[in-house]
């Protein structure tokens, strides 16, 4: 039986309970006064999801994920595993505007850019820190960037 089908099909109340050490999630529905069911969901909710080294860019991605970047102006950087661009534009207002996108996807993404702005540039570094190289989440934060900008 699915979760929704037990939600729907008795119409009671139901009560999901937070162990306090947050590792387990019971969920108990009461069907009739006689009749209950608990569902013990373990989902690791101890701590945020951990990111691994698995994660940084291995040598086939890099060639494979890079290489668009690279034809739009990105650089790796020669002295750290990063890549770099300088945007151009119109004016402040644009180029804050740009930031301002950025900055809703980074937040979202919990990563976030190495930058600087003077007007109408903005100068990105981007790389995991966490990883101490290039993730697929620089590749996914550099190629939004181009699609704002194109
Ligand atoms: C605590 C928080 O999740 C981390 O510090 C996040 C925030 N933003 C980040 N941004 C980048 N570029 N790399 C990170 O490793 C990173 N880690």
């Amino acid at each position: 039986m699915s979760w929704s089908k037990t939600l729907y099909n008795t119409g009671r109340s139901i009560a999901i309970h937070f162990h306090p050490t947050a590792l387990s999630r019971i969920a108990r529905t009461q069907i009739n006064d006689t009749q209950s069911v608990t569902i013990t969901v373990r989902a690791g909710f101890t701590s945020a999801p951990k990111r691994k080294m698995a994660d940084k860019l291995n040598s086939e991605e890099r060639n494979g994920l890079l290489q668009p970047l690279i034809q739009s102006g990105w650089k790796v950087q020669s002295n750290r595993d990063a890549i770099e661009k300088e945007f151009k534009f119109k004016d402040f207002n644009e180029a804050f505007g740009f930031m301002s996108r950025v900055a809703l996807l980074a937040e979202k993404m919990d990563h976030h850019p190495e930058w600087f702005n003077v007007y109408n540039k903005v100068q990105v570094t981007l790389s995991s820190h966490d990883v101490n190289g290039l993730s697929k989440r620089d590749i996914r934060m550099a190629t939004f960037m181009e699609k704002l900008i194109n």
